[in-house]
């Protein structure tokens, strides 16, 4: 589906602006390229020819149809190694696109079942962020997503997993087939890794109704929301929302590609920024969406017909969701700051 273009002058800025990257699954960020090279490099067989081959997959009537395929995808993953590479390959996209924080999500229900240790997922996810916060300034935080497809005892054991390694792992999120998959069935162990200190995010309102969202509020007592798009059909719940500065990190390419929208031009994001709701922009998936996080600011932009003062709004709306420390946040404003004055 086409959309409009911004100016080539709003593109530019755009992608200059700095940015926080909070909505983004490292598993999504498998390009078909790096797929290949590490199926090649486990001896594991693809059923795909080509890259081009695997890229023509990619099309999607809704989220199960994606999910299918990323799911799948993920069995090239095999070592620390591996998901060092993958994490690694991201950051130097996320440095081109200007981030400056990413708090990246990984799923740990789709590595340990087949064999591969939850340390291997993290120790490789964590090598490279200590790297990418070397050579390229960019600080982050990782959260762990349960699979809400799976029952609420597979989330337990997989908290258990992260216990020992909770400096390193800021929070929990929800997140895989959302419909028939309502927030309050893992209320319990949310609770859970509250008290075990971690913060806590969930996707609610990508698929999912308005009324996901509230319990994702009342009872997953979320920092932030994933999406949260169909909350606009609600007016009560976007008053809360907006009064308690509740953050949307909404994904445009993502819910174009999976039909969350139909548009770009109706996407809800204008409706929320009129709501005064803290939306942020992020890429979700990007390698099977078509577009990192500059992307998807530029595709707002154009379809939306966003200016500067909005654009800065975003970003400064992704330093206010974000996790990161006071004094981080600070440092963040002031660049922010700096760059809108130019
Ligand atoms: N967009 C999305 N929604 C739910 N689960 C996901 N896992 C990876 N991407 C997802
Ligand atoms: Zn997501």
């Amino acid at each position: 589906m086409s959309y409009p273009r911004p100016t080539a002058e709003i593109e530019r800025f755009a992608r200059a602006l700095p940015k926080t990257e909070l909505h983004l699954h490292i598993e999504g960020s498998l390009e078909p390229e790096l797929m290949m090279r590490l199926a090649e490099r486990n001896a594991i067989a693809l059923p795909y020819q080509d890259v081009d081959a695997l890229r023509a997959a990619y099309s999607f009537g809704c989220l199960q149809d994606f999910l299918d395929l990323y799911y799948a995808g993920c069995d090239v993953l095999r070592t620390a190694e591996d998901f060092h590479d993958l994490t690694a390959a991201y950051l130097e996209r996320a440095h081109a696109d200007q981030v400056r924080h990413v708090e990246l999500f990984f799923d740990p229900q789709s590595h340990t079942p087949r064999g591969v240790a939850f340390e291997a997922v993290l120790d490789g996810i964590t090598s490279a962020l200590d790297a990418g916060r070397r050579a390229h300034g960019i600080t982050s935080e990782v959260i762990m997503c349960f699979l809400r497809h799976l029952d609420e005892e597979d989330a337990h054991a997989t908290l258990e997993l992260a216990l020992p390694h909770r400096e390193r792992i800021v929070g929990v999120g929800l997140d895989s087939s959302e419909k028939g998959h309502p927030p309050e069935k893992f209320t319990r162990v949310f609770t859970a890794a509250r008290e075990a200190g971690f913060r806590t995010v969930a996707h609610a309102g990508e698929e999912g109704p308005a009324e996901y969202v509230r319990t994702a509020l009342d009872q997953l007592g979320v920092s932030r929301v994933d999406h949260g798009n169909a909350a606009l059909d609600d007016a009560e719940l976007v008053a809360r929302l907006a009064a308690e500065r509740m953050p949307l990190t909404v994904c445009p390419l993502s819910n174009l590609a999976l039909c969350v929208v139909e548009d770009l031009r109706a996407h809800p994001l204008r409706a929320m920024l009129d709501a005064g709701l803290c939306a942020t922009i992020h890429s979700d998936d990007p390698a099977y969406f078509g577009g990192y996080v500059a992307d998807n600011y530029v595709a707002m932009a154009g379809a939306l017909g966003l200016g500067r003062d909005e654009l800065v709004t975003l970003a400064r709306n992704g330093i206010e969701a974000s996790f990161a420390t006071a004094e981080r946040k600070a440092e963040l404003e002031r660049e922010l700051d700096a760059f809108a004055r130019r």
